[in-house]
């Protein structure tokens, strides 16, 4: 008999007639899941009496942990412990309300053999259709199947239908019929734009800096080496350690200079009293000079574009880096010199930069800076969460809403920005934010991501609107106020056809000046794209 220790055999329970199993992911961060745990609880609630209609009962996978007093998978760890309570042909469901991390329950999911599904309440106040989004593209880099539904209380006869087609079948059909192959391109000046500026970045080869990998379990935003260089793009690996500590270097005087600059063009800071609930300006100092450091970086390892991971980590060391990114993506911004004066760095041009490290975003940003600026344009693009939405005046109208900051041309410009502290619940530092609503106009709007191992975007058309203030403050109420918000309207895509094929929690939005030249601008994304290599999708009314 052997002598040596062999582990015990694991059993996974074994499969319960008509018994769905629900897992709750969450965020990392205690504060985040404290304060959602209400609104996840309804939700669950919502959700069971959904499925109990067919005669199935929920089985929660995971209890209340007693010493934090939510009921959220807070690490990856946990998701593993959770998974082995769960028998592997189970339906299973995966139920949000909140932001979550896709991480802490990938490892469960990639070897979980029950259909899968994925829920969220359509609501503003805490990011659960972010979450979801984020969960779902991460599944899709990951081959995972999965199915996805959201409802604002899972009464509605839509959702119940669909909860029904689940339970039946093991998935749901979404309408996709949006989604189209980019057809042969017509020979126009716009597309031998694309195809020669696709050229020019396979062959001379760009950087994108990127501090410290993957940000808050978003799977679907790292971009591996062997997918992204064939593009021309190759990554800097850098660190926020590197970055905190080039921000030492930052003499006061010059954090001051960049001030004086904002306050010149008319940006206003909401300064209170308390730094632990407040914007201070020291909070705004200490971000200024990261600023600073930021763009010095970047130009000692030549980088194109760069990104900082910006949450666990250096939001405990410092206040968020949302400004700095905001200012970063627009070419109107305060000169930064090389440390010894002699030159200014990046003149008189915006430096990319891909908020929470999504690598998605850094093709996006760096391609569609190129386009635009070969035309002519305003370059200044952004990523935004697809937090929420709602109709309008007979419309469906999103609320995009990144977490911090836009370039302040998508606000109109300095004057018609401002900054609040970041919340609390997420950052304990502050920082102010770079917000505003963003200018009506014409919009063009993609999304890189990855599909069966192959880099994919999808393009689109739409416009922002501008609301009455009273709906632009009940929306921000709705969500998080602080944050910049962008009143967007597809073209051709309805709020469930951008759910179900949307591969990511995040939209990258770039304007043009009139409808026609929106349109040339995005034949010569797509263009650019596919003398790439990467697979094009138009997504509803597309002039192509
Ligand atoms: C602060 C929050 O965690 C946000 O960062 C989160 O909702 C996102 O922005 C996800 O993209």
């Amino acid at each position: 008999m052997s002598t040596y220790t062999f582990p015990a055999e694991q059993h996974l329970p074994a499969l319960k007639e008509k018994t769905v199993y629900v897992v709750a992911s969450g965020d990392l961060r205690l504060s985040a899941n404290l304060a959602g745990w209400g609104t996840q609880q309804q939700l669950e609630a919502d959700f069971a009496a959904a499925v109990g209609r067919f005669g199935f009962t929920v089985e929660r996978a995971h209890g209340i942990n007693p010493e934090t007093g939510h009921g959220f998978i807070d690490s990856q760890r946990a998701g593993m412990d959770v998974f082995r309570n769960i028998p592997a042909e189970a339906p299973l469901v995966v139920v949000d309300a909140v932001w979550q991390y896709s991480h802490h329950v990938l490892a469960g999911l990639r070897s979980h053999r029950g259909p899968i599904l994925v829920v969220a309440n359509w609501a503003g106040d805490f990011p659960g259709l972010v979450g979801l989004l984020n969960l779902t593209g991460s599944l899709t880099k990951a081959g995972v199947p999965y199915s996805a539904l959201w409802s604002k209380d899972f009464s509605d006869e839509w959702a119940i239908g669909k909860v029904e087609e689940w339970l039946r079948t093991g998935t749901i059909n979404h309408d996709l019929s949006h989604v189209r192959d980019l057809p042969a391109l017509p020979d126009s000046d716009e597309t031998r734009l694309g195809a020669a500026l696709a050229r020019q970045l396979r062959e001379e080869k760009a950087i994108i800096g990127v501090f410290d990998e993957g940000c808050m379990g978003m799977y679907n935003a790292i971009i591996d080496d062997e997918l992204l260089n064939p593009l021309g793009i190759y990554k800097e690996r850098l660190s926020q350690s590197a970055l905190l500590a080039e921000m030492r270097l930052v003499t006061d005087g010059e954090a001051k200079e960049v001030r004086q600059w904002l306050d010149d063009a008319g940006f206003t800071f909401h300064f209170g009293p308390d730094d632990a609930e407040d914007l201070t300006e020291a909070q705004v100092h200490e971000q200024l000079k990261m600023y600073v450091a930021a763009v010095r970086i970047a130009d000692d390892f030549g980088a194109d574009a760069i990104g900082i991971q910006y949450q666990q980590g250096l939001k405990d060391m410092a206040p968020a880096s949302d400004l700095v990114e905001g200012l970063l993506n627009n070419v109107s911004r305060p000169p930064v010199l090389a440390r010894d004066g002699s030159r200014e760095l990046y003149p008189g041009a915006a430096l990319p930069h891909f908020n929470e490290v999504d690598e998605g975003v850094a093709v996006d940003a760096l391609v569609t800076n190129r386009i635009w600026t070969a035309m002519g344009l305003d370059p200044a693009n952004t990523l935004h969460d697809i937090r929420w939405g709602e109709e309008y005046d007979g419309e469906f109208v999103w609320v995009f809403e990144i977490s911090g900051a836009v370039p302040a041309s998508h606000n109109g410009g300095y004057d018609k920005s401002f900054g609040h502290r970041q919340p609390a619940v997420f950052f304990p530092r502050g920082g102010s934010t770079l917000s505003g609503t963003s200018k009506p106009g014409e919009i063009v709007w993609s999304r890189v991501f990855i599909m069966d191992d192959e880099l994919h975007v999808d393009l689109g058309r739409g416009h922002v609107v501008a609301l009455p203030e009273e709906e632009t403050q009940r929306r921000l109420n709705a969500t998080d106020k602080q944050w910049p918000i962008m009143h967007a309207v597809l073209h051709g895509v309805s709020r469930d056809q951008l759910m179900a094929r949307h591969k990511a929690n995040h939209v990258q939005v770039v304007y043009a000046p009139d409808a026609e030249t929106a349109d040339k601008a995005l034949a010569a994304k797509a263009s650019l794209f596919h003398e790439l290599g990467v697979y094009v999708h138009l997504c509803g009314e597309v002039a192509l």
